[in-house]
């Protein structure tokens, strides 16, 4: 709180980053952009231009499609009894609606590079995460001693070419309607003119990357731990299943606006979040001047690392802390959403996630629509108690193992 709040814009600075440097157009992002007057005016823009209630809505009819593709893909496994790869088809959905938000279409896995969109985002991640040498001792950083530079060069340019080419399609492409992508909006935004800093192609590319990579992965591993963790624990899963009968039936599929009225649903995911936090360390924050907090004396240019898993595991904040325990939330006012101190997925103060909005909605709608839909079993007589929990580490920590399930068709229509 001390760090976050009280002191709030002196750890508001993000420390320099080889990874940022190389894979952010030299840090003209968000997520590690430098404090100042042009990562302020950047985070305004985003947050009002592409990451408005407005904007998150406009991507409502997109987010339904595709959920509904998956559903019919899963219907027909159903029918056949066999386990389907969770990880991978939520992951695969979180590419698809992310694409689309972003790019305004799917491109194909080739497109960018062979080896696919997943596995190059995936990529930039770890060289993100990895302890680089060059960041704590920049002289050594010339040297390449780990090897990471090289490898981030060449990811660089296998973005770059990837999103020249997206941004030359849209050039071509012209006004298409109302419904504009992001790449439209910072388009339009680029040309005209209209902002107090400088904004090129660099500038669309770089937050291009920015609104990929933040939301794909973070929706995509907190929907995987949620159902995990339904898995593990059959009563939790009949619970949230029961609250679904009674706010949505089993004639229809969840809408969107259904997810206001499903609260048990709410402490299913905030209990996640707290044993699973996906970005554990949050982004590293880095202070801006020299501080005092609780007696420690903090000095200007230090590297702040918040461990929120350490946080949301610390048992004198919480009760059983290693029990997934939803109801541990029924009549408490904690939320997830900055305000509270013991649980924060999101970060909290001006670094705080500004995406969280779109990755709620993204998150309880996939797992609402998978637990409304159908029953689910672990495969080859799995115990509940037997499913693997152990994590891959990573800016965003996903399962070591890849969660399969069986799905059984619920609704009756
Ligand atoms: C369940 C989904 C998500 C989770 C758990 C999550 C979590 C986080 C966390 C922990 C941070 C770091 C906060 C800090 O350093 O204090 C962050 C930053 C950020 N997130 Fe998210 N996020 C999610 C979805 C999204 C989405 C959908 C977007 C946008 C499309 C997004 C965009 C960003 C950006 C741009 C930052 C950097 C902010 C800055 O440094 O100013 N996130 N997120």
């Amino acid at each position: 709180e001390q760090f976050l709040k009280t002191y709030d814009l002196v750890f508001a600075g993000r420390p320099p980053h080889e990874a940022a440097k190389y894979l952010s157009w030299d840090q003209r992002n968000l997520s590690f952009g430098t404090y100042g007057p042009y990562w302020r005016n950047m985070r305004k823009l985003c947050t009002l231009e592409l990451l408005s209630s407005l904007k998150i809505g406009s991507f409502q009819p997109m987010r339904r499609e595709e959920l509904g593709l998956l559903v019919e893909w899963l219907k027909h496994a159903a029918l056949e009894h066999v386990s389907v790869d969770l990880s991978e088809k939520v992951s695969s959905l979180s590419v698809e609606m992310s694409c689309r938000m972003v790019f305004g279409k799917k491109y194909e896995d080739k497109d960018i590079d062979e080896r696919g969109f997943k596995v190059v985002i995936q990529e930039g991640m770890k060289l993100g995460a990895i302890p680089n040498l060059g960041d704590y001792f920049p002289f050594l950083g010339v040297l390449d001693l780990q090897g990471l530079t090289r490898k981030m060069k060449a990811l660089s340019k296998v973005f770059d070419q990837f999103f020249e080419k997206v941004i030359d399609d849209h050039v071509r492409a012209g006004d298409q309607g109302p419904t504009k992508d992001i790449v439209d909006i910072m388009m339009s935004i680029m040309q005209s003119g209209g902002t107090d800093f400088q904004f090129d192609r660099r500038h669309v590319k770089a937050i291009m990357l920015d609104m990929l990579a933040a939301s794909m992965d973070t929706a995509a591993s907190s929907v995987e731990w949620i159902l995990s963790e339904l898995l593990k624990n059959p009563r939790v899963m009949k619970k949230v299943q029961k609250e679904l009968e009674e706010v949505v039936g089993l004639d229809r599929m969840v809408e969107e606006s259904d997810l206001e009225s499903l609260e048990y649903l709410d402490m299913v995911v905030k209990e996640t979040f707290r044993l699973h936090p996906v970005a554990p360390l949050l982004i590293p924050h880095y202070s801006l001047e020299d501080c005092t907090v609780d007696g420690y004396h903090i000095p200007k240019d230090a590297r702040i690392i918040i461990n929120t898993f350490a946080i949301g595991h610390d048992p004198n904040a919480w009760t059983d802390h290693e029990k997934f325990n939803p109801e541990r939330f029924v009549g408490s006012s904690i939320d997830l959403r900055g305000q509270h101190f013991q649980l924060l997925p999101f970060g909290s103060g001006r670094r705080g996630c500004p995406g969280m909005q779109l990755g709620l909605i993204m998150v309880r709608l996939i797992v609402a629509q998978l637990v409304h839909c159908f029953d689910w079993k672990l495969p080859n007589n799995m115990l509940p108690s037997e499913l693997d929990m152990t994590e891959e580490f990573s800016l965003v920590v996903t399962r070591a193992e890849h969660l399969m399930a069986v799905p059984t068709y619920r609704l009756q229509k």
